[in-house]
């Protein structure tokens, strides 16, 4: 199979769907790669790098996307759609139930649609989501004491404090990986950590996890609404796999937070959590401000730490990749059930429930989908 590598055009990021190794993988098995010319440049990968391994350089995303399975990092943007073209094997971050224009676009043309965020193992563990959430999750706090700065426009807290001064408040909605990660850094600089849940048993493991070195709270609006107030930094971490997120902290409880304040809502690829949270800003143009409160809300926060974060994908995308590229994504889906989960859409049908949930289309189960590889079996 021939697999293309477009360089992603996304608001300041800076990863690449293929490091060198990953070329390595799939040539070792038989494929094709062709890397569109400085993809790799953000995350210091160069083409010369790239083509060592194997691989042939192309010079247009036109070419990239003209391969039989693309493999990105983001979400196609509106100026890639005209690249989609039926049958074509896209493998990468969607985040569908948030965008009804990309979902109708993969549905019009036909695209088979992968989604790393929603491959999912039987326990529930969402592997090509989790380094990511790892990395924003870090970020989120590094980025929040950045933003509560004075000259960033924030009330001037230092989260670990000085004795004899009490340190700021972080508040996290989402005891998941995000979350966790976010913890680590906030009890690392010796902030005042309350984490908020609906599962209780995530909670548990946290206590024993941070060994009391944080708070956990049932997540519930009353709670919620008492946390936020008390929150220099809020960061919002939930999920519902593949679904819009939760709506949990209303613009009545942002206005209970402090003037400079911080809200990092990493939520936002699935549509947010925080209702003042209203649009996704940019690296470029990170922060808004709303009721006095400093917004965060990019959608691609890794791309930042590009180089970390391309290696950190890739580890775990590649041998997805591969198995596709060597079994055709019926026979691969029918092998491993995580992956088949990442199929959303496929010949005009949503195949992820909540998807179709999302935007009013009939939700198609992919197994009907595979019969035609059943019955070749
Ligand atoms: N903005 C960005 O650049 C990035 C965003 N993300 C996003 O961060 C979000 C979180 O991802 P993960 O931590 O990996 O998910 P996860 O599945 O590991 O954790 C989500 C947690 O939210 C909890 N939750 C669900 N409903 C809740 C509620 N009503 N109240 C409180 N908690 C609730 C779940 O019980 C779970 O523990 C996702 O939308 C993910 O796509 C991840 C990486 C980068
Ligand atoms: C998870 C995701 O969308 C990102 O890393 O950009």
């Amino acid at each position: 199979m021939i697999i293309g590598v477009p360089k992603e055009i996304k608001n300041n990021e800076n990863r690449v769907g293929m490091t060198p190794a990953g070329v390595t993988a799939f040539k070792k098995n038989g494929h094709e790669v062709w890397i569109q010319t400085t993809a790799g440049s953000g995350s210091g990968f160069t083409d010369e790098e790239y083509q060592n391994a194997g691989a042939k350089i192309v010079g247009t995303a036109e070419e990239a996307w003209s391969a039989e399975m693309v493999i990105k990092v983001k979400e196609p943007v509106a100026e890639e759609y005209h690249n989609f073209r039926e049958g074509q094997i896209l493998y990468t971050y969607l985040h569908l139930a948030p965008e009804p224009e990309l979902t109708k676009a993969l549905i019009d043309k036909k695209v088979t649609a992968i989604a790393y965020e929603t491959i999912q193992l039987d326990s529930g563990a969402l592997p090509l989501l989790t380094p990511m959430s790892e990395v924003a999750g870090r970020m989120s706090v590094q980025i929040g004491a950045q933003f509560l700065e004075n000259p960033k426009g924030g009330r001037g807290v230092l989260l670990g404090g000085v004795p004899g001064v009490a340190p700021g408040n972080v508040v996290i909605i989402g005891g998941g990986i995000v979350g966790t990660n976010a913890a680590k850094m906030a009890v690392g600089l010796g902030a005042n950590v309350t984490i908020l849940d609906v599962n209780i048993d995530r909670l548990r493991q946290l206590d024993d996890q941070f060994g009391g070195r944080l708070k956990t709270l049932a997540s519930n609006p009353f709670n919620i609404a008492n946390a936020v107030k008390e929150a220099d930094l809020l960061v919002g971490a939930v999920l519902i796999p593949g679904s819009r997120a939760p709506m949990l902290v209303s613009e009545e409880m942002v206005k209970t937070m402090q003037p400079g304040a911080v809200i990092v809502d990493v939520a936002i690829d699935q549509g947010g959590s925080i209702e003042t949270v209203d649009h996704i800003t940019t690296h470029s143009d990170p922060t808004y401000i709303k009721h006095g409160v400093v917004h965060y809300s990019v959608a691609n926060m890794p791309g930042a730490v590009a180089r970390t974060s391309t290696m950190a994908l890739t580890n775990v995308t590649i041998p997805y990749g591969v198995q596709i590229a060597n079994k055709g994504y019926k026979q691969a889906a029918l092998a491993n059930k995580a992956l088949a989960k990442g199929i959303n859409v496929v010949d005009g049908k949503v195949t992820y429930k909540a998807v179709a949930e999302a935007h009013g289309y009939q939700y198609v189960a992919i197994e009907e989908n595979l019969n035609e590889a059943v019955a070749a079996l």
